[in-house]
């Protein structure tokens, strides 16, 4: 088909726009909200109660985005951020308000959205799991970048909204058994044949031995390999030249595991496995998920999203039978090394999309007192309807997206369950994340 030109109506460029906003509340999203001509304003970097000189970035009918330019007038709540690489990298939007503060605004900003999207009022909020603001993240990904022109390596984090790298020595949130990272691969990528085909290293703290995982496009030659080797021999070095097709360089590396002390277990994972990111609050965080559901020997669980078993063993040791469903089948073959490991025989596990419509199979009946589910980001897509299904009398619900946590709370309530406990959990501290749990009963 021929597409023929014709010249749109000019539009004024809002990129050039500057306003005065006053900050009326944060949104779930950790950004502040405010009016203006009509149209609701979200102003990130900006806090309730402040007058800013926001740079409008994008503008519709009822709707307008912008960044804070200059703080005109600060709520008490702002503080200095601690890290110095806090205007560049992508990573902690919300440092400048204290760890206690951010806890506060977010569980508010979170309750509004809840009550608007399910009609419920008074949530049953318990005290919320807190964290350390700082060393907390088990996990990340180390961007690193070669400029051809200058023959120079940028090793850092991915700028906020822009897929540049940006310099970093320290990371205030990493794990500090990973904070030399930044020093070893500064040091060391100069010194290699093919260091431009290194792309990003995720770095990883399983219990205090750290991993790292060197993501590159064309073959390390072995003399690249040993320099690395030699530049961190403690840590154990793993190579990935296709996504997910991982080299352990070390005649002695042992996969990667985590404890859960209070239950006695030990979860082996592979470096692309889902784990969660903050220990001590994930810690806490099964242990609560215990205390919730209150299970006992003669109760069948199902478990939804079960990832390598972080929930699934804790549940195993205390009820009759567990059975783990898990989309991603390398996970699934985890879920069963580790009750293995740690000689758990009540616990099943299969693969299976639950965003797709359930087959029909054993797993698929009536017959539990309790689902637990903890899905990604995108929520129990589809799934939520297929659980209340089964009308087993408790849910409990883990969710690392309040949004889709409340679209899928609102199917919970339409189908006859009332939210009886809900808590918040700073799994992601100086971020605008929040990881919520929420307990369903089954009104009898
Ligand atoms: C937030 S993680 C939770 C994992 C585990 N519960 C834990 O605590 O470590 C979500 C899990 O859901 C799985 N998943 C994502 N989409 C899925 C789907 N459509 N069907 C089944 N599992 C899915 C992912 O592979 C991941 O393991």
């Amino acid at each position: 088909m021929v597409k023929i030109y014709q010249a749109g109506k000019a539009k004024k460029s809002p990129a050039n726009q500057a306003i005065q906003l006053k900050i009326d509340r944060l949104d779930h999203q950790g950004q502040g909200i405010g009016y203006w001509q009509g149209k609701i304003v979200f102003a990130s970097g900006a806090l309730p109660g402040e007058t800013v000189d926001l740079q409008l970035t994008d503008t519709k009918s009822k709707v307008a985005k912008g960044k804070v330019r200059r703080v005109l007038d600060a709520s008490p709540l702002r503080q200095q951020a601690a890290c110095p690489h806090f205007a560049n990298c992508g990573g902690c939007q919300l440092q400048y308000l204290s760890a206690e503060a951010q806890l506060e605004l977010k569980q508010q900003a979170v309750d509004q959205m809840i009550c608007h999207q399910t009609g419920l009022k008074d949530l049953p909020w318990q005290p919320a799991i807190r964290s350390a603001g700082a060393g907390y993240r088990r996990r990340a990904r180390i961007g690193v970048w070669f400029d051809k022109q200058q023959q120079r390596f940028t090793v850092g984090f991915r700028q906020a909204n822009d897929k540049t790298i940006s310099a970093v020595a320290h990371c205030l949130v990493l794990s500090p058994v990973l904070a030399p990272v930044f020093s070893v691969l500064n040091q060391v990528l100069p010194q290699l044949k093919q260091g431009s085909a290194i792309t990003h290293v995720e770095v990883l703290d399983a219990d205090g031995q750290a991993y790292l995982i060197v993501r590159h496009i064309r073959a390390l030659p072995e003399s690249d390999q040993q320099l690395l080797l030699q530049a961190w021999p403690d840590a154990f070095w793993l190579g990935e030249a296709q996504p997910g097709e991982f080299t352990a360089w070390q005649a002695d590396y042992r996969p990667p595991e985590y404890q859960l002390a209070e239950q006695k277990l030990r979860l082996q994972f592979e470096p692309d496995d889902f784990i969660q990111v903050n220990p001590e609050v994930n810690r806490q965080m099964v242990q609560q998920a215990l205390d919730w559901l209150e299970p006992d020997l003669t109760q069948n669980i199902l478990e939804l999203y079960s990832g390598i078993g972080n929930f699934s063993l804790a549940l195993a040791q205390r009820t009759k039978a567990v059975h783990a469903l898990e989309g991603v089948a390398t996970m699934v073959r985890r879920i069963e090394q580790n009750a293995q490991l740690n000689k758990i025989s009540n616990l099943t596990a299969a693969q299976a999309d639950l965003h797709l419509p359930w087959p029909k199979a054993d797993w698929n009946q009536p017959v539990y007192d309790a689902v637990l589910l903890d899905p990604a980001r995108a929520g129990a897509v589809g799934a939520a309807e297929q659980i209340a299904a089964l009308g087993p009398a408790r849910i409990l619900y883990v969710s690392c997206n309040p949004v889709s946590f409340a679209a899928d709370a609102k199917l919970f309530l339409a189908a006859g369950y009332q939210l009886v406990k809900l808590a918040a959990m700073d799994m992601f501290p100086q971020t605008s994340h929040l990881e919520l749990m929420a307990l369903f009963r089954r009104r009898k």
